[in-house]
């Protein structure tokens, strides 16, 4: 891993590659399967016209990569972004793939993305675009085939949007085509703070694991939409100490800890966390290396690399973003005996209350938010230690136990299957 180039580090398809050889080759894995499991299955780029606000026409690149089905459909978010490419949704989808496999749900990894900047579209824009996008996709989506969620800068109005696109197509409604719905188009309560939740329930594990406890347990968090809010929320209704949170925007800090639902209220009427009196302001990129029990990257990729990972100072690395960390800096972390839990590990909450929406649509019955929970809260503590405990068999870091016991799973279906006959 340490001869790979600077370009290649934050190239999120290599890093994801980069640890697919590693844990197939500590795996003994068959060549052909290798070479099977290695690719995508399919990918799709669209160019997608839409009718502007001011009458213009603008055309946008989207894409949507389905990485295997071999355990189930494919399942996994869509990313609406400025900075959004190929080889970022290749990775994206392979680690959907290696996600669902590591809590034993029966979905395979997908994952679509628009390079179109949210923020400056209206939601008349955004509709047209997503209903546009769907569309062209609409022979590859559906319940047994793909199943879309929401990623960042998408949310339960994009999905509600493309859920009734396929259904017009369909001529009949069909709400298990995408998870992370409005509750009451066939949502799942309990799925817009899954992945927050499950990341916390990682954690609660983890500080089990290290003879910590909640109670004055630092954590600095990075990123503050979904992920990151919910992350900071759950932590800090267990007793866990939020000193910092780091935004795009700018960051804040505060020793003695940050009244996280009074930052929510905070940033729902301000539009941003920056100008909150409950902390001093901070440089968000700094903040990710001050000292602290757990560092919780929760906003995008290649955020710790060979460049800051030897200034961080956290016990733990809980990954609630996919890919934060690069190959290059998990040797540095390695080095510092940083505990990493992994984000194909650490952010499965979603895609696992994603599963639960899908049966819910499918039997046409619905649970209610504490049965959600407390499934969603048992899978994330048995999936930790089976990753722990593959990494003590194995004698391997959790990054690559995780890697190794998603391989395995994924590779025994598709050997089965004869998925190459
Ligand atoms: N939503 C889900 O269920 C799941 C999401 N994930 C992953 O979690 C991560 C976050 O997703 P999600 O919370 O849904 O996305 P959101 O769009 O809801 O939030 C992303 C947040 O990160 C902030 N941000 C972006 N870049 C930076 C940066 N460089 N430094 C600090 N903050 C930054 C954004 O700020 P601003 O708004 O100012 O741009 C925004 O607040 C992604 O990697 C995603 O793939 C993983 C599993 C499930
Ligand atoms: O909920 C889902 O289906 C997928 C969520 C997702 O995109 C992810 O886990 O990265």
């Amino acid at each position: 891993m340490q001869t790979l180039t600077l370009e290649q580090e934050t190239n999120p398809w290599e890093a994801q590659a980069a640890r697919f050889d590693f844990a197939a080759k500590k795996l003994n894995l068959d060549q052909g399967i290798w070479k099977v499991l290695r690719q995508p299955t399919r990918e799709i780029i669209i160019h997608i016209p839409v009718g502007m606000d001011d009458g213009s026409i603008e055309v946008f690149t989207g894409y949507r990569v389905q990485h295997s089905a071999a355990r189930g459909p494919g399942k996994g978010g869509i990313r609406y972004s400025p900075d959004v490419s190929l080889d970022e949704v290749r990775a994206l989808a392979s680690w959907m793939t290696w996600k669902c496999a590591v809590v034993n749900i029966p979905f395979g990894g997908a994952k679509g993305g628009v390079i179109c900047d949210p923020k400056k579209m209206s939601q008349g824009e955004l509709e047209r675009l997503t209903r546009r996008y769907t569309a062209e996709l609409i022979e590859f989506l559906g319940p047994e085939k793909d199943v879309p969620a929401p990623d960042m800068g998408t949310d339960e109005q994009t999905m509600a949007w493309i859920m009734d696109t396929y259904s017009m197509h369909m001529r009949q409604t069909v709400n298990a085509v995408v998870t992370g719905k409005p509750v009451n188009l066939g949502g799942s309560r309990g799925r817009k703070e899954a992945t927050g939740r499950g990341v916390s329930v990682v954690c609660d594990e983890a500080l089990k694991q290290l003879g910590m406890s909640p109670q004055g347990t630092k954590v600095i968090v990075q990123g503050f939409g979904n992920v990151g809010s919910n992350t900071a929320k759950h932590l800090a209704e267990k007793g866990y100490t939020i000193i910092g949170i780091a935004e795009y925007d700018g960051g804040l800090f505060n020793a003695k800890g940050i009244d996280i639902a009074a930052l929510t209220a905070h940033r729902k009427e301000a539009g941003t966390i920056t100008g909150f009196r409950g902390a001093e302001a901070a440089n968000s990129s700094e903040l990710i290396t001050q000292p602290c029990d757990i560092l919780i990257p929760a906003a995008m990729e290649n955020v710790i690399t060979s460049r800051n990972a030897d200034k961080l100072r956290c016990r733990i690395l809980c990954e609630g973003a996919n890919g934060p960390t690069t190959p290059i800096a998990d040797e540095i972390l390695g080095d510092k005996r940083v505990f990493i839990i992994p984000d194909i590990l650490a952010n499965a909450g979603g895609v696992t209350t994603s599963y639960f929406e899908w049966v819910q649509d499918r039997m046409g019955y619905f649970w209610t938010e504490p049965e959600v929970n407390q499934r969603l809260d048992h899978i994330m503590s048995t999936s930790f230690h089976d990753v722990i405990a593959y990494s003590k068999t194995h004698n391997v870091n959790n990054r690559i136990a995780a890697y190794m016991l998603a391989i395995d799973r994924v590779a025994y279906t598709t050997k089965q299957r004869g998925m190459y006959a």
